[in-house]
């Protein structure tokens, strides 16, 4: 079967922010479906689980919202993903948090993709570690 230009896509990439309006259920929906997708595709490439971060964007718009944080979390937990609410307009914070957990995640899983490791594998990826926490608290 021929493989579509979004599957290869899919295929290609080491992890995923997948974004939804929490005033739109049809774009949360969207992300439902887009994780069976790519859990599919990556299935398909026996590869370990590839981190997906869920976020719901517009948290300012508390007014409208019609999916719940509750939701959100549930989809989250039940995938297997990481979850974040943010509101891209009221501050750059919040989303830089959730890039920031994608790319830990994703440093963490090619840590451990490398494993069985001999002894001087461990070694470094304990310095990888180690090196990191001592940035992490400078
Ligand atoms: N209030 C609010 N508006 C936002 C937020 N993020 C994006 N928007 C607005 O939502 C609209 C769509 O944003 P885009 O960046 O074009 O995103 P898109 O993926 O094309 O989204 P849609 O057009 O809604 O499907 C723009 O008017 C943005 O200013 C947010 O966190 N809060």
């Amino acid at each position: 079967m021929e493989t579509s230009l979004f599957e290869k896509k899919v295929r290609w990439a080491d992890g995923y922010i997948l974004v939804y309006s929490i005033c739109d259920r049809a774009s949360f929906n969207s992300v439902s479906r887009l994780i069976q997708t790519i859990r599919s595709a990556k299935d398909y490439l026996n590869a370990d689980k590839v981190p997906i971060v869920i976020v719901g964007n517009k948290k300012d718009l508390h007014h409208r919202r019609t999916v719940l944080s509750e939701e959100g979390r549930l989809l989250a937990l039940n995938t297997d993903c990481h979850f974040y609410e943010v509101s891209a307009a009221e501050n750059y914070h919040s989303v830089l948090m959730a890039f920031q957990g994608l790319v830990d995640r994703m440093k963490d899983g090619k840590l451990t993709a490398k494993r069985p490791l001999g002894l001087k594998g461990i070694v470094k990826s304990m310095s990888a570690v180690f090196a990191r926490r001592r940035i992490d608290s400078i």
